[in-house]
């Protein structure tokens, strides 16, 4: 098979990838186009999928190229004092740039009461004065001299405290402020049509808030409410993109005000905490008539109130998966080489893509498709260029952040990411946190030998195929069914927690005892009292949840063995679902399941025959695919020892 349209033997001899964003999303050209559409006609949008789709990528895409939608008349958002209510500031738009006002404000500034300094300073003077009266006079005019300077003294001090008096009383009113309090401020100025993120759970940054002044808030002392004043990204997208990410975190009080705002157009802001001096400060409404994209993951949209999903336009399901065509892998490849580009890091060879395209096949789960959650093979390629530049796998794990990865190799020096290097990053599982523990868990469980491949048959016990963690790793379960003589006959499952897994088995017992009774198993026939019989199923060893119904077919398999008890080969080990006719259906994970089986070194793995479509890798393992359990029976039971019985 031609991987890709283009012969090449590194990613140096590709074209450049476009500079534009927009050209860079690649496998969701539906959702782009609907958010372009959206945006046109101003209409609001949520955006839904898997983590790494390219949800903000598709935002910022649009954001980029806003401009060339509509004619945008630039503005400036100030904020003024209220004097006649200080506790309303105004805040105002006013289109293009804001001109301070160079007219001198009429204020009158009141007479300040003396300081301390100024009445020490009269003081030590006035007793200067007086000694030097005193050592002059005569005894006789002593006494009038004391009166005099009585006299003097007490009417400085009466003046000192009258206009102290007075200073103090009129500082308290507004017009004593300061000049530069009564300035308006800038708090926003909007060149280009904007585009604004914010995550939903971040109150404050969404909505705005006044600020806490621990002088009280006013002057001369404190800072004037309308300086306080922090805008909301509610307010800054004024004529652009509001985009809230992490839907599924935003409060429901949000949601209302994010409704009030998209109706009235407009929203006042007050200080959010109730504790601060903020509190009682609020402005009048303020401008903000946005286009709204929020995004979250599918299930996130419970957390959506009713109203504000009703006013949401467009709502688009973001794909996860594209079909595995050329056209699509030379898309694929066209990813590489930006995330190369982007990111600053080596050349890929060929066979290094190649691996990657068959990454992207494992990851979708089918040989068919192809992974669009391109944040995880964009980690992976970042961290297989460290993995080439030398980097060990404990550096690079501690690395991660929040599902992103940033690359920690030294760009300058010039390798090439090889096949090998994007091996060693899958095999070691660190581009995946539950991958890392799944290894973890299986690395330490296979040392105690509890699942022993092709071993001598016996009855009862067959080995299903599960996938651990939601990054996938395949393991193999041991599964034990033993039968009871009893007087209540019944079927108890043991070691399986999830409901469906619960109700598929009992399903695999009802199933077994109906084709026993009936005699339609392409088997020995035996003669059972099932009203005597109770059946124990032992998913043995497993302590991981356990859900699905792909082991069905392993465990109707295992109580035809225990009630007839013929003897179950034990080369292989098996997946598949099935119904109560005894077709054998698809399950998930397929890839993974094989490569277990192919891990612990069983011969064969069985699996129904519809998912042979999605099987990436056939070698290594014997791989049989089953539609029915008729067809099933001879491949698993061991006939030869009852023959010879
Ligand atoms: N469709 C895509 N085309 C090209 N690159 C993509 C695409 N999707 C994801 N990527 C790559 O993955 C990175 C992360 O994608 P993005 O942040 O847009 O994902 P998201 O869907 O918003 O994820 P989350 O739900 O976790 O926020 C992008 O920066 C880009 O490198």
């Amino acid at each position: 098979m031609e991987v890709f349209s283009v012969k090449f033997k590194t990613t140096e001899e590709l074209p450049e990838p476009s500079p534009r964003l927009i050209d860079q999303v690649i496998g969701q050209d539906e959702a782009v186009k609907v958010v372009l559409s959206a945006v046109k006609n101003k209409r609001h949008v949520l955006l839904l999928g898997d983590p790494g789709v390219g949800k903000s990528m598709i935002v910022k895409a649009v954001g980029e190229i806003l401009d060339e939608f509509d004619n945008f008349t630039p503005y400036t958002i100030i904020a003024k004092p209220n004097l006649k209510n200080p506790e309303k500031p105004i805040v105002e738009l006013i289109e293009g740039e804001y001109k301070e006002d160079t007219k001198e404000e009429k204020i009158s500034i009141p007479t300040q009461p003396p300081s301390l300094m100024t009445l020490f300073l009269i003081m030590i003077a006035f007793t200067v004065i007086l000694s030097w009266l005193m050592g002059g006079l005569p005894e006789s005019k002593m006494l009038a001299t004391i009166a005099i300077v009585a006299i003097v003294g007490s009417l400085i001090a009466f003046v000192s405290i009258f206009l102290g008096v007075l200073g103090a009383t009129k500082s308290s009113m507004p017009n004593a402020i300061n000049p530069a309090d009564l300035k308006p401020v800038v708090l926003y100025e909007c060149k280009k049509r904007p585009l604004v993120r914010a995550s939903a759970y971040n109150v404050t940054k969404l909505l705005g808030d006044v600020k806490h002044c621990p002088l009280g808030g006013r002057p001369p002392l404190g800072t004037p409410p309308h300086k306080r004043i922090v805008l909301g990204a509610i307010h800054e997208a004024h004529k652009g993109i509001l985009y809230v990410d992490e839907i599924k975190t935003m409060p429901l009080e949000v949601q209302d005000y994010i409704l009030t705002a998209l109706q009235d157009k407009q929203l006042q802001i007050s200080g959010r905490n109730p504790n601060s001096s903020g509190a009682t400060v609020e402005t009048n409404p303020i401008p903000c008539d946005f286009i709204l994209i929020m995004s979250g993951n599918m299930d996130d949209v419970h957390n959506l109130r009713a109203p504000l999903l009703d006013r949401i336009d467009y709502k688009i399901v973001l794909k996860n998966k594209m079909d595995n065509t050329l056209e699509n892998r030379d898309k694929l490849l066209q990813f590489i080489v930006q995330e190369i580009r982007n990111n600053n890091l080596n050349p890929m060879t060929y066979d290094a893509c190649c691996e990657i395209v068959k990454l992207a096949q494992l990851l979708a789960g089918s040989r068919d498709k192809l992974t669009l959650r391109l944040r995880k093979l964009s980690n992976i390629i970042k961290m297989a260029n460290d993995i080439a530049l030398g980097k060990d796998i404990e550096e690079i794990k501690g690395n991660i952040e929040k599902d992103e990865y940033k690359s920690i190799g030294n760009s300058n020096k010039k390798v090439y990411i090889t096949a090998e290097h994007v091996r060693k990053v899958i095999e070691s599982g660190i581009y995946s946190l539950s991958k890392q523990v799944a290894l973890e868990y299986l690395r330490d469980f296979k040392r105690y030998k509890h699942i022993v491949p092709n071993d001598e048959p016996k009855v009862g016990i067959i080995y299903g195929l599960a996938v651990l963690g939601e990054d996938g790793l395949g393991d193999v379960t041991k599964i034990i069914t033993q039968i009871v003589d009893s007087k209540n006959p019944g079927t108890h499952l043991l070691n399986i927690s999830g409901d469906l897994a619960k109700h598929s088995i009992t399903l695999a017992s009802a199933l077994s005892k109906k084709l026993i009774a009936e005699g339609k198993l392409p088997l020995p026939k035996k003669d059972i009292d099932l009203t005597s019989k109770e059946i124990y199923i032992q998913f043995s060893q497993s302590y991981s949840k356990i859900d699905g119904d792909s082991a069905t077919a392993a465990a109707c398999l295992s109580i035809i063995s225990a009630l007839l008890e013929i003897p179950l080969k034990q080369d292989f080990a098996i997946t598949g679902s099935l119904d109560l006719s005894g077709n054998i259906l698809a399950v998930g994970g397929i890839n993974e399941k094989i490569n277990a089986a192919k891990e612990y070194g069983f011969k064969r793995v069985i699996i129904p025959e519809a998912n042979m479509i999605d099987v990436i890798d056939p070698e290594g393992i014997e791989i049989i695919p089953v539609k029915t359990l008729d067809e099933l029976i001879p491949l698993v039971f061991d006939l030869d020892s009852i023959s010879k019985n």
